[in-house]
C-alpha cells in the first residue's frame, strides 16, 4: 500500500514541527525517516499513523484520504523504541493477543490463532520463546517479539519509531540485517524513524533526510550518500572534512576515504603533518595538521595500502582530495 503525505503541516504552538512535507511513499518498500533530534521525524509518523492531526495537508494511503479514518481503522502496526510487552503474559499471548483483540466477525478459531502465532514467532526466528516471560527475553528478542505482535494484525502498513534504538550497538546491527531479511520475505510497506544514517543506509529502499521539520532530500540510500544535494546532507550522511580550497560563498567536503596520501609533492594537494594515527578495522585513521584547514583533517587510510607504514606522528606529506563536493554555504543562505 503506498503512501502520499500532501503539503502537511503541524505545529506546536508557535513552532513549525513539521514544515510543508509532501512525500510519495512507494507501496512495498522501506522508507527510512532519518534526521537529528527534533526534525520532525516522530511528529510526521504519529501523523501517518492517525495518531496525531496535522494543521493542514493529507495523508493518503493507496490513493485513498485518510483524514477522518480512525487509528484503529486504518490498519497500522507500530512499534515503538520501548514497547512495552504484556510483562504478565507469554510470548505466545503476547503475540496472539494481536490476534484476539480483533472483532469478533475478523477473529480467527482459536487452532487458526494457533496456527498464526507459530508461523509469526518463525518468521521472527523466536519460536522456541513461545512459554517464556519478556522478563526472560534479551532486549533485542523483546523488540522482535513486538514486530511479530504487530504483525499479527495483518496491518497494511508498519511503522517503527526508532525500534533498535535502546539497543546496543552489536544487538542494533544483527537487528538491522534481520529486518532487511524479515522486509524481502513479506514486503510490507514500512516506515521506519531514525537518527542512526548507518542505520537508515543499511536498511532502507529509500532514506528521507529531514531537518527542522522539512525534507531535504529523498532518494536511494545510494542517491542520498553519494550525491547529497546540499550541504546539510552531505553532512550529516556520514563524516566529512571540510575543505579549503573554495571561493567564497560556497563550502567544499571531501570524506575521509576520498583524501589521498603521498609522501612526495602533488599539485593541488595540501602539504600537511600527521597528528595521530590508530586503527580502525581494516584502515587506519589518521589526524593530519594542515596550515590551511581549521580543523585537522581526518583521513581514512586502508592497512593494506602502500603509505600504512610510514604513516607516523611528525611525517610531513601531501594530501590531495580525490573528490570534493561543494554547496553554497549554509550560513550564508537566506532562510525562509
Ligand atoms: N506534543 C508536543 N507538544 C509540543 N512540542 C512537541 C510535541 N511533540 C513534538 N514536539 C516538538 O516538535 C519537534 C519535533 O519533534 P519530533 O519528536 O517529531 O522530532 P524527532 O525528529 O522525532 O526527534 P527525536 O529523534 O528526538 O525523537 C521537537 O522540537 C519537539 O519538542
Amino acid at each position: 500500500m503506498s503512501i502520499d503525505v500532501i503539503g502537511v503541516n503541524k505545529g506546536f504552538g508557535s513552532f513549525q514541527a513539521v514544515d510543508d512535507v509532501s512525500l510519495h511513499l512507494p507501496g512495498g518498500a522501506l522508507t527510512a525517516l532519518l534526521g537529528p533530534s527534533g526534525s520532525g521525524k516522530t511528529t510526521l509518523l504519529r501523523i501517518i499513523a492517525g495518531l496525531e492531526q496535522p494543521d493542514s495537508g493529507q495523508v493518503l494511503f493507496h490513493g485513498e484520504d485518510t483524514t477522518g479514518v480512525h487509528v484503529r481503522e486504518r490498519g497500522v502496526g507500530f512499534v515503538f523504541q520501548h514497547y512495552a510487552l504484556f510483562r504478565h503474559m507469554t510470548v505466545y499471548d503476547n503475540v496472539a493477543y494481536g490476534l484476539k483483540v480483533k472483532p469478533r466477525r475478523e477473529r480467527p478459531g482459536k487452532a487458526e490463532i494457533h496456527r498464526q502465532v507459530i508461523r509469526l514467532l518463525e518468521l521472527v526466528q523466536l519460536d522456541w520463546t513461545a512459554q517464556r516471560y519478556p522478563s526472560q527475553l534479551s532486549g533485542g528478542q523483546r523488540q522482535r517479539i513486538a514486530l511479530a505482535r504487530a504483525l499479527a494484525a495483518q496491518p497494511k502498513v508498519l511503522l517503527l519509531d526508532e525500534p533498535f534504538g535502546a539497543l546496543d550497538a552489536q544487538v542494533r546491527a544483527e537487528l538491522r540485517s534481520w529486518l532487511r531479511r524479515l522486509h524481502q520475505e513479506i514486503h510490507l510497506t514500512t516506515v521506519f524513524v531514525t537518527h542512526d544514517q548507518a542505520e537508515a543506509l543499511e536498511v532502507a529502499d529509500r532514506v528521507v533526510v529531514m531537518n527542522r521539520g522539512r525534507v531535504e532530500q529523498e532518494g536511494s540510500p545510494q542517491t542520498v550518500y553519494d550525491q547529497p544535494a546540499n550541504a546539510f546532507v552531505c553532512r550529516f550522511l556520514g563524516e566529512v572534512n571540510p575543505w579549503p580550497e573554495v571561493a567564497g560563498g560556497e563550502v567544499a567536503y571531501v570524506r575521509p576515504h576520498e583524501i589521498q596520501l603521498s609522501l612526495e609533492p602533488q599539485a593541488g594537494g595540501l602539504p600537511a603533518r600527521v597528528a595521530a594515527v590508530s586503527l580502525a578495522g581494516p584502515s587506519l585513521r589518521v589526524e593530519l595538521h594542515t596550515e590551511r584547514a581549521q580543523a585537522p583533517l581526518q583521513v581514512q587510510v586502508p592497512r593494506s595500502s602502500a603509505i600504512a607504514e610510514a604513516l607516523r606522528p611528525g611525517v610531513a606529506l601531501w594530501a590531495q582530495a580525490q573528490h570534493t563536493r561543494v554547496y553554497p554555504d549554509p550560513a550564508l543562505a537566506v532562510s525562509g
